[in-house]
C-alpha cells in the first residue's frame, strides 16, 4: 500500500494531474482495498515498501499481519512513540449507500464516501504523510516513532493487538506513549479519549420445564427469560435517564445495555427446555466491576465472550509530560479539545493494559460520527488538516525530554 519514493509523495499542496492533493489520492487508493470483514484481504496493505520509512512485517498471528514501521529517533535509547491504526473495516449494507462503499467516491463538496473513511483509514494515511513531511523538512526527531498497522480490531483484536502486546517483539519497541483511533466531532472541537468503557458480551442461559404448548407448565424458560430481560432493560432505562438528565455526562460515562440476540425453541407447540438471551454491555472505567459480576451472576448462568476488566486511564494531568506535550501542541494550533471516555472498544485497551499510556484521537471536527454507519464519509479538507495536526503532534511527542529513568 505504501507508495515508493517516486509514488504519490507527501502531498501538502502537491497535486496529481487531476488537481487532487497527493495525500487525498493516496487515502482514496487505500479506501479501495477490501480489508472488510468477514474475509478481509490484508495482502495489499502490506506488500509495498517505502524508502523513507523502514518497514517490517510480523506475521506471528494465524490470520493477520502486524507491521511495525519505524522512523528512528536521534536518541534510540529513549522510549518511543507508537502511532497505531487498524487496517480492517466493518461490512456494509451496500443497498443503503449512495455510492459504492469501496469506490472512495468524492462529491462536489470534497466529501469522500467509503467504508473506513472515518474508521480509521484516514488516520493511517495521516500518520504516514505526517511522518514523511517531517522527514522531507529535515526535522530530526529525538524519540523513535513506530507506525503499527494491525489487523482484526473490528472483531475483538484477538489475532491483532491483543496478541501482539504480549509478544517479545512488542516489548522490544520500548514504547512510552501511544496514539490510536478516536471519533469525529460534529462541532468545532476535537474529541480526545483517555480511557474506554469495558465491553461485556454475555449470554444468559435460561433453562425451564418443557411440555405441551397448550398447558400452563410451571417454571418455563420463557418466564425466566422475561425476568432476565426485564431486569437488564430496566437498568438500561435508568442509565439512559442518567445520561439524558445530566449535562456533564457523555455516553462514555454511563453503562449501556443492549439486548442483541435471542435463541431458543423448536416448534410452536413445544415449550422449550431452554432459551438464551445475549447482551452487549459497555461499562465505564469507574464502575465497580466486581459488583457487576455479582449482579450478572444473580441473573443466571452467563458465558462471557468479552469481559474486559481493564480500568486503566491515561493521565491528562497538567503535569503529565506526554499529555502536556499533546495538549500544548493542540493549543498552539488553536484546537479546542473535549476529553471523553471512548464509548466503544479500541486497541487502546490492550495498550493501556500493558501499562502504556494511550490517547484516542482522530482529528475530524465539523464531521458527523459515521463509523460503522451507512454512507460513512470524510471531507478532504478535514482530512488534509489532520495531516498538519499530526505533524505538530508527532514532533511534540517525539521531543518530550528524557525522564530521569531514561537518562
Ligand atoms: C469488543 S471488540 C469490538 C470492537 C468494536 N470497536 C469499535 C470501535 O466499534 C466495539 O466496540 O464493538
Ligand atoms: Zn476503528
Ligand atoms: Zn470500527
Amino acid at each position: 500500500m505504501l507508495p515508493d519514493k517516486d509514488g504519490p509523495g507527501v502531498g501538502g499542496g502537491h497535486s496529481s494531474p487531476g488537481g487532487e492533493d497527493l495525500s487525498v489520492s493516496l487515502f482514496r487508493e487505500y479506501l479501495r482495498l477490501k480489508t472488510v470483514h468477514p474475509d478481509p484481504d490484508y495482502g495489499e496493505t502490506s506488500s509495498s515498501q517505502d524508502a523513507d520509512i523502514k518497514m517490517r512485517l510480523l506475521d506471528m498471528c494465524l490470520l493477520g499481519l502486524l507491521s511495525p514501521i519505524c522512523r528512528s529517533g536521534t536518541n534510540p535509547t529513549l522510549k518511543s512513540i507508537l502511532l497505531n491504526s487498524h487496517t480492517d473495516v466493518v461490512p456494509v449494507y451496500q443497498e443503503h449507500w449512495k455510492y459504492d462503499a469501496f469506490s472512495a467516491f468524492k462529491d462536489a463538496e470534497g466529501n469522500i464516501f467509503a467504508r473506513g473513511s472515518q474508521d480509521m483509514k484516514c488516520v493511517t494515511i495521516q500518520y504516514i504523510q505526517a511522518v514523511r513531511r517531517l522527514k522531507a523538512e529535515g526535522r530530526k526527531l529525538m524519540r523513535t516513532v513506530h507506525l503499527m498497522f494491525v489487523p482484526d480490531e473490528e472483531v475483538g483484536g484477538h489475532k491483532g493487538m491483543e496478541t501482539f502486546v504480549k509478544h517479545p517483539e512488542f516489548n522490544k519497541l520500548n514504547i512510552g506513549f501511544a496514539l490510536d483511533e478516536g471519533l469525529a466531532n460534529p462541532g468545532e472541537a476535537f474529541t480526545v479519549f483517555y480511557g474506554e468503557r469495558n465491553p461485556w458480551w454475555i449470554t444468559v442461559h435460561c433453562p425451564g420445564s418443557p411440555g405441551h404448548g397448550s398447558r400452563f407448565v410451571e417454571n418455563t424458560a420463557a418466564e425466566k427469560l422475561r425476568q432476565v430481560i426485564n431486569s437488564f432493560l430496566d437498568f438500561r432505562e435508568k442509565e439512559k435517564q442518567r445520561l439524558n438528565t445530566s449535562e456533564c455526562f457523555t455516553l462514555g460515562d454511563v453503562t449501556t445495555v443492549n439486548m442483541t440476540m435471542v435463541k431458543g425453541g423448536v416448534a410452536y407447540n413445544v415449550i422449550p427446555a431452554d432459551m438464551d438471551v445475549s447482551f452487549d454491555l459497555r461499562i465505564p472505567p469507574k464502575v465497580n466491576l466486581q459488583v457487576c459480576t455479582l449482579v450478572c451472576l444473580y441473573e443466571g448462568v452467563f458465558h462471557p465472550l468479552q469481559k474486559s476488566m481493564n480500568q486503566k486511564l491515561t493521565s491528562t494531568a497538567e503535569n503529565d509530560p506526554w499529555w502536556s506535550a499533546f495538549s500544548a501542541a493542540c493549543k498552539a494550533m488553536n484546537l479546542t479539545l473535549e476529553k471523553e471516555i471512548f464509548p466503544a472498544a479500541t486497541d487502546s485497551r490492550f495498550i493501556r493494559a500493558v501499562g502504556i499510556p494511550a490517547i484516542g484521537f482522530s482529528p475530524m471536527n465539523r464531521t458527523p460520527i459515521l463509523l460503522h454507519d451507512h454512507n460513512e464519509y470524510l471531507n478532504e479538507r478535514v482530512f488534509l488538516k489532520g495531516i498538519s495536526v499530526f505533524e505538530r503532534l508527532i514532533s511534540a511527542l517525539a521531543s518530550v525530554p528524557a525522564f530521569p529513568d531514561e537518562a
